[in-house]
Formats: C-alpha cells, structure tokens, sequence
C-alpha cells in the first residue's frame, strides 16, 4: 500500500544518529535511511522511478558529514534533479559557517544544530513540509487565478467582438422594406434555437454572410464558426477535412489531423455547396449528424462532438431530391430551418445603398478618392441583371474604383456587359409602342440628333451581341469608326 504519511530520507553515517531520527520521526512520518550518499541516490532513484518521478521523497534530512562528500554538496546535486524536495541539514557547531555559505546554493529549507530535541526535530520537519505544501498552494492558485483571469480576458474578448458583431446582421446591407429584412428577422429568431438551418440563394446572394450572422447571434456566439466548401474538394480530402484522420490512415497522413467537425465543438459548422457532395458523402454526413459522433479516417473510435449544422446551397434541394441526387433523410436532418436569400435583381432597391457602401469602402482599401457614380453609371448598375449578386456588384465597384481616375465614375469606366445591359433598357424607352424610335421632343438638333444616334448604335450592338465589327458592319461603319462613335457617346472607354 502506498504511504499516505510524507516520506523523509535521513542520511547519516552514523547508524545510531540515523536511529534516533528514525524513532524520533516515525509516528509522523515514512522514514528511510541511508548510510551514504550512493546508498540515498540509490533509494531516491528507485522511488522516483516506482513512485513519484518529480518527488521520489518529501524532505531530505541529510549530515553534513558524510564520507566523500558534504551534505551541502549533495544537496545541491539533489536540488538540481528533484527541485520539489524540501532539504534539511543537520550539523555540528563546526560546520555552521560551511553550512551557512551553502545554503542558497543547495536552496536549504532549515539547519538542526546537533545536539538537537525530538520535539524541536518533529516541529520543524512538520513547519518544512506545510511551507512546502503552502507554496504549492500559493502557486497552483496563482497560476490558476492568472490562467482563470486569462481565460476571463479572452472569454470577455470573445463576448466584445461577438456584441460587436450581434449586428452581423447589419452587415446584410439593405434598403428598409427590402426583402431582405424579413429573410434576417427570421434568421435572427431561428439563430437563438439550436436548429439546424439550410440557406438557399443563388451564388454571391450573401449566404456565408447570414450563416456568420446567425452563429453570431446564437448562444454558441463564444464557441468556433468554421466552414467548408463542399464542393471545392473530393471526397476523400472533404472526408478527411470534415472528419480528420490518424497518421498512416492513407499515403501522406503523416500525422494525426483534427477535423472541422471537432474544431467546431460548441460552436457552428457551416457547410456551403451542401447540394453538390456525392451520396456517398451524404451518407457520411448523415451518420455523423445523427449520431452526434465523428470517426477520423483510419481511427477506430469515434469522437462525441457538440456542433450546430448551417447548409447553403445555391440548388434546389428539394428538386435535387425529387430527382435522387440528394438523400431525403439528410435533407430533412439540414433543413430545420430554411431560409431563402432573395436574388439582387430580385431586390433592385437594396443596389442604392449597397452601392454606396461598397464605394465607401472601396475607396477606403484602394486609398483612391471617389464622390460617386454619374447618373448614367447609376442607371447602369440599376439596370443590370446581376446573375453573380452581390459579389459581381462589388467586383464591378472595385475595378471602377481601381482603374477610374475621375472623382465621378462614368459609365463609360464600367464593364461593357452593364453597358448591355442599359442598352435593352434603353433600346426598349428608346421605342414607342408601335416600335417606331422615339425623337427626343427637347433639347437642340445636335442633342436630339445624339440621342437618336445613340439608340441605333445600342440596338446594333445589341442584336450583334455586343460584337462590334457585326454591328459596325449593319451600320455602315468601320469598326474603328464605331468604336470613335462609342467613346464619344461615353459608351466606351478610350
Ligand atoms: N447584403 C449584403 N450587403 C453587403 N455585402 C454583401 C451582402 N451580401 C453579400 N455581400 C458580400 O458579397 C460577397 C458574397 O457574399 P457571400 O460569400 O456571403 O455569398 P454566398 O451566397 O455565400 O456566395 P457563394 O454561394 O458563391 O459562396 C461577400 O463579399 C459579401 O460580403
């Protein structure tokens, strides 16, 4: 049975010294002896090696007189291998000022001057090991105060960004009454429970960005948001991605790697593209959320994990199930909840300000001074379809912004495709029911002249698809000689 009573080596030369501690000690104390210094490194070697490695002993008690060696010398020995042991030396009268050089370098807790009293001996190796126990105490409590206060402080960190961005939401800019609002209104209730929420919306709707607003505004708020790609990757490297894997498990596992879902313990995993992974992977997935465990490729174990599920996809997943591309099972377990981001041409009054901020913005990160769009620039990005939503408007900004050196963009500085795209607009108020071209009813010959001329050439770039030297070639000009015509109407940029 293990000793429950501190243990206290004593090493003395002498038998009968070494004796009276042994019976002077023992009530209290686990005693063993040693006659030498060899003989003590020998027991405090095989304690630390049955018992415990950093404490083989609580307190030495050692002579300083010991045959080839100091107390103090051997000590100091002991001090640098096993620093937690608490030393004690005793001594005669002679040795005081040896002992009293030593006594830093061998870190000595007390000296007994022999001849010393059983119960001034008993006193000060109980006093020795409580002051032991109370730094222990001082220290453990310390590190866990600064560790609990670290922990605090980043916990309080955590909590600041996340009331920061409670109104992630927010960042979903948008008009008041756009369609929008109620799509946030019902995230923002749905955020609160822990279901799981499928979102749908074609590309660059702003998907990822509704998913971090509802982790955002969940009670997991302090816990990870991760995300993957699903369609990104293959099978096997998602399976590893999502799951991780044991080193060895296949070619290149060089070491064990954690998984997606376990980094997201406590918090929200976020699965875009959910809608193109193979059915294989469905089934996987489906384990996984079902049994709220995931098993690392090459592992045996499965890991319990705590995760909130979000999907995105830019499909229709009910349709990807009606037609057995999508398992039914699965799709229930992700669409708790589904919400549907609207589509930007589905929502042309959120453009305005979207507009605006994205300029604000861009002219913050490209350090480029801009007002704004001209009037024709604006009704250009109006007008324009926008199949790639809101990341394709703000990639339009930035590139406007970048290559423009005017205060106020032109439309001439935009991409010909929203120039296009105006040209429908324009070609269809250009025309009048009937489907004769319409005369400007104002403004000089030149003006009016202008405006007729520029229908024609829209309508002509139009019906050629925008191909030039088509469209030059059915109005009788040359293709450099349309393009001069475009650029001056500011259709082009020099
Ligand atoms: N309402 C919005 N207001 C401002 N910026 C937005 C809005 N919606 C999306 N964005 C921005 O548009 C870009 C695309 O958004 P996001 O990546 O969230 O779209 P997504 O639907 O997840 O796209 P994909 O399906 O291609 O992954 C991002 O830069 C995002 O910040």
């Amino acid at each position: 049975m293990p000793s429950i009573q501190p243990t206290v080596l004593v090493i003395d030369d002498e038998r009968h010294s070494a004796d009276a501690i042994r019976r002077t000690l023992e009530d209290d104390f686990d005693i063993r002896t040693a006659g030498s210094a060899e003989e003590a490194l020998g027991i405090l070697e095989n304690e630390a090696r049955i018992g415990n490695p950093d404490t083989p002993v609580d307190l030495i008690l050692c002579d300083q007189r010991m045959p080839g060696t100091t107390g103090i010398a051997f000590l100091k020995g002991v001090r640098e291998r096993w620093p937690e042991i608490v030393r004690v030396i005793i001594s005669g009268h002679t040795d005081a000022e040896d002992i009293i050089a030593g006594i830093n370098e061998a870190g000595i807790y007390q000296y007994v001057l022999k001849p010393w009293l059983p119960d001034h001996l008993v006193a000060l190796v109980s006093d020795a090991l409580e002051a032991r126990r109370l730094n222990r105490d001082v220290r453990r409590l310390d590190m866990e105060l600064r560790a609990g206060t670290g922990a605090l402080r980043a916990r309080a960190q955590k909590r600041q960004a996340a009331v920061e961005l409670h109104h992630e939401f927010d960042r979903l800019v948008r008009a008041p009454g756009s369609p929008l609002d109620e799509v946030c209104r019902t995230a923002q209730k749905v955020a609160r429970y822990d279901l799981s929420v499928l979102i749908q919306g074609e590309s660059g709707t702003g998907k990822e960005l509704l998913a971090r607003a509802i982790h955002y505004a969940s009670p997991r708020t302090t816990d990870p948001f991760v995300m993957e790609n699903c369609a990104a990757i293959p099978d096997s490297l998602l399976e590893s991605e999502l799951f991780g894997h044991r080193r060895g498990a296949f070619t290149g596992a060089h070491a064990d790697h954690v998984g997606l879902f376990q980094r997201a313990n406590g918090g929200t995993i976020f699965l875009d593209e959910i809608g193109d992974t193979s059915l294989t992977m469905q089934v996987k997935l489906l384990r996984v959320l079902q049994e709220g465990e995931v098993r690392p490729v090459g592992a045996t174990q499965s890991v319990r994990v705590d995760v909130r599920v979000i999907a995105a996809t830019h499909r229709d997943l009910e349709a990807e199930v009606r037609a057995g591309r999508f398992r039914e099972d699965l799709y229930y377990r992700l669409a708790g909840v589904t919400v549907t981001l609207p589509a930007l041409r589905e929502r042309t009054m959120d453009i305005g300000v979207i507009v605006d901020n994205l300029l604000a913005q861009a002219a913050i990160d490209l350090a480029r001074p801009v007002h704004g769009f001209a009037p024709e620039a604006m009704a250009c990005l109006l007008t324009y379809a926008w199949p790639g939503n809101i990341r394709e408007l703000r990639n339009e900004i930035y590139r406007a912004v970048a290559l423009c050196d005017e205060l106020v963009i032109p439309a001439a500085a935009l991409s010909p495709k929203l120039l296009r795209g105006q040209a429908v607009n324009e070609m269809h108020s250009a025309r009048d029911d009937a489907g004769g071209l319409r005369v400007p009813e104002t403004g000089t010959l030149v003006e009016r002249l202008g405006a007729i001329e520029v229908a024609i050439l829209k309508e002509a770039l139009l019906q050629h698809r925008w191909n030039k030297t088509r469209a030059a070639k059915a109005l009788g000009l040359s293709r450099v000689g349309l393009k001069q015509k475009l650029v001056r109407f500011g259709l082009e940029e020099k």
